[in-house]
């Protein structure tokens, strides 16, 4: 595996960054670089050729607040050429219709940007309402529920990288 894969989240809670050191586990050896989104620079997305971007869902369907700091800037970077994966943690009862917004709004934002989106995901297993995360009737990236569905986070996590180190061509 030559690839770099950077991966980008935010967290609140710490749930999303447990679930990034679980995906970074799942790859392997050193193919994952984690970035905390609070501490990164824009720059630093121009360094990999495949990209993993987590964001939780707060504040009903908001950003989580550091890639809210963040997503004005988004406008700036160039993602032509880059293959972008997405994952993000909601929760599918507290916020039924807006779950996952967050992933969507970004999956939006770095799609104009040039990016091509990766690691779709089926909406089959989730109960909700609404969601700016689903594309033609699957997810925009991996779903995560820690609060209702967290038995199955390892498994998801495990069967999504599958898929990934096959689109990312690792
Ligand atoms: C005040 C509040 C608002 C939330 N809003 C949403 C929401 O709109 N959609 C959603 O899917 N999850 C929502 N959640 C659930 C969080 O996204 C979920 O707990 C997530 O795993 C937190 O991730 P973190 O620990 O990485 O910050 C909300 C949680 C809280 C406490």
């Amino acid at each position: 595996m030559s690839k770099k894969i950077g991966l980008f989240y935010g967290t609140q809670t710490g749930k999303t960054e447990s679930a990034a050191e679980i995906i970074r586990d799942a790859f392997g050896g050193d193919v994952v670089t984690l970035h905390d989104i609070s501490q990164a620079d824009i720059a630093d997305f121009a360094e990999y050729e495949c990209l993993i971007i987590g964001s939780p869902t707060w504040n009903i369907g908001e950003l989580q607040s550091d890639w809210e700091g963040i997503y004005p800037d988004l406008d700036e970077v160039d993602f032509t050429g880059k293959m972008v994966a997405y994952f993000g943690t909601g929760d599918q009862i507290g916020y039924a219709d807006n779950f996952q917004d967050a992933m969507g709004i970004l999956e939006e934002k770095i799609s104009q940007q040039g990016g091509k989106t990766v690691g779709y995901w089926p909406t089959d297993g989730y109960d909700f309402g609404a969601s700016k995360a689903v594309r033609n009737g699957k997810f925009c990236g991996l779903a995560l529920d820690d609060d209702n569905q967290s038995d199955l986070t390892d498994e998801r996590i495990q069967a999504w990288v599958r898929m990934l180190k096959s689109e990312f061509s690792l």
